[in-house]
């Protein structure tokens, strides 16, 4: 049964400076905002979304289920902006969840934090090319240990444009591109804001890695050690 939230708004003309990509082909585009946490994917993505609502194109944005940091009903950026969004498990279950009519008005599908998606692919070429929407994808190109993140770089041949955004280094203020994790945890996931993460240029990237790595070796030493005095 389709949800009865409101998933499709439009957005009163507040921005009408912002470019929207131009739309040259009579069937659907791809474009992907990639870059490390903090360097406004998700602030681009929102204008971008506003943007084509203010060209009277009828727009949905979706976010992974699992970043339940804002609640599930908004995407939320760093800094506070907010827009309604559908937060999903899978994509394959957005047609359902909103209806087959509602789906079909669409012109405009954003999705935030795409490295969750395992189906961000079958989704982007359906989506474009059999439905002929737009779809703009915001997402980490990679995670903290600068791996491949997901599916985000899989999509990247299927693009009609293709951004890489940087941050601030939190340690220098130079360019950032990419993100160190504070913590000592090691899964791929990890949901969390500036508690957790810093964006940070590559020469504090790798100095990161050292240090962190080194106060693991101590922690683990410390650990052995008490285990041999009790
Ligand atoms: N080190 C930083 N570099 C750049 N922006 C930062 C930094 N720390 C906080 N911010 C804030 O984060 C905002 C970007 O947030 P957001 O669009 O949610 O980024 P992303 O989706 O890429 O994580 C910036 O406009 C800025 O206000
Ligand atoms: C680097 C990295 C990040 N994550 C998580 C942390 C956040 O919940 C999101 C990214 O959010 P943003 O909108 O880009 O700020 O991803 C993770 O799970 N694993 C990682 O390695």
């Amino acid at each position: 049964m389709p949800s009865p939230r409101p998933p499709i708004f439009s957005i009163p003309i507040r921005q009408s400076h912002i470019e929207t990509p131009q739309s040259s082909s009579p069937c659907g585009e791809v474009h992907v905002i990639v870059g490390p946490m903090f360097a406004g994917k998700t602030t681009t993505l929102l204008h971008r979304i506003q943007a084509e609502s203010n060209n009277g194109r009828t727009v949905a944005v979706i976010k992974s289920n699992k970043d339940t940091r804002y609640g599930l009903d908004s995407i939320v950026t760093h800094d506070g902006m907010k827009l309604p969004c559908w937060a999903l498990a899978n994509l394959s279950s957005f047609r359902q969840k909103i209806g087959p009519d509602a789906y079909d008005q669409l012109d405009v599908i954003g999705i935030d934090e795409a490295q969750f998606f395992e189906d961000l692919y079958d989704f982007c070429c359906e989506t474009a090319e059999h439905d002929c929407k737009t779809v703009i994808v915001a997402g980490l190109d990679g995670d903290y240990l600068r791996r491949s993140f997901g599916s985000v770089l899989n999509i990247i041949p299927l693009a009609n444009s293709v951004t890489k955004l940087t941050a601030r280094c939190e340690l220098c203020g130079k360019q950032a591109f990419f993100t160190l994790r504070k913590t000592d945890e090691t899964e791929t996931e990890l949901i969390g804001g500036a508690e957790v993460y810093m964006p940070v240029c590559r020469q504090h990237y790798v100095d990161g890695q050292v240090v962190i790595g080194a106060a693991r070796s101590v922690l683990e030493s410390k650990k052995l050690q008490c285990g041999t005095c009790a």
